[in-house]
């Protein structure tokens, strides 16, 4: 399989603070890694640095073409879609404008056939369209913020703990969603979770971040089967 995102030797931090200390990893076209570890590991600022919202060295390519140091918006450009935790959901909006602005990047003419899209995986935004995000439940909002992020159509998908907060049946729900985006849209997915069980469930590829280094990779499938690493790294 092609790569569609590959870090190598990547490190990033904030001023003098370094968080990673070079990081390799891979997202397949239409596959899903999945980036686990403890509090403060350094998961977010990975996905930051893919996005372009930290300074970095080392390499990051997606579909064989660096993006590193790029800005953010050029980088939304090339099809890299970013769900921040907290959402990323501008909440004095309503749902329409929040999916106006997540298509603000097309130029084309199908934005109205991907809204409704959305509602067919959403069917709860079409009936809070005129509801201010910030009035919507923590579920809703993600589902918001997913389908904000869908409609950039995007290569790449970025999820920060998308389960974090939620009920297990919306979190149930919400990998549903995800698992038929994957398939009908063929858009890669590096995640970003605390429930390491979901993610692994979910992901085809792992990998274990401690204080800014890997230190396990591999199908998820082994390492979620992997009672060793599973006791020393995931506590469960
Ligand atoms: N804006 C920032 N300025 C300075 N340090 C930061 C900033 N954001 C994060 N850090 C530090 O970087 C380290 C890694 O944080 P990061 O959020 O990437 O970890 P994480 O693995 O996502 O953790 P969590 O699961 O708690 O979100 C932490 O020590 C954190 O305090």
């Amino acid at each position: 399989m092609t790569a569609l995102l590959e870090l190598r030797d990547l490190h990033a931090g904030y001023g003098q603070t370094r968080v990673l200390h070079g990081i390799d990893l891979t997202v397949d076209a239409g596959g899903v890694t999945a980036l686990l570890g403890a509090n403060g590991a350094g998961k977010t600022t990975t996905l930051r640095a893919v996005c372009g919202m930290v300074r970095t060295t080392g390499e990051v390519t997606l579909a064989g073409e660096r993006i590193d140091n790029r800005a953010t918006e050029d980088i939304a450009r090339r099809g890299v879609a970013h769900v921040p935790d907290g959402r990323g959901t501008f909440m004095e909006l309503t749902v329409e404008e929040n999916f106006k602005l997540g298509a603000y990047v097309r130029k084309d003419r199908e934005v109205t056939s991907d809204f409704e899209q959305m509602f067919g995986y959403f069917p709860r935004l079409r009936q809070r369209w005129k509801q201010q995000a910030g009035t919507l439940s923590g579920g809703e909002q993600q589902m918001l913020a997913i389908a904000r992020a869908l409609l950039l159509r995007p290569r790449l998908l970025l999820l920060d703990e998308p389960s974090f907060g939620l009920a297990p049946l919306i979190v149930q729900d919400i990998f549903g969603i995800l698992r038929q985006v994957r398939e009908a849209q063929g858009v890669g997915i590096l995640i970003v979770e605390q429930n390491a069980n979901l993610a692994l469930d979910f992901a085809d590829r792992a990998y274990l971040l401690e204080t800014g280094r890997i230190v396990v990779s591999g199908p998820a499938q082994e390492i979620r089967e992997d009672e060793q690493i599973r006791r020393s790294y995931l506590g469960y």
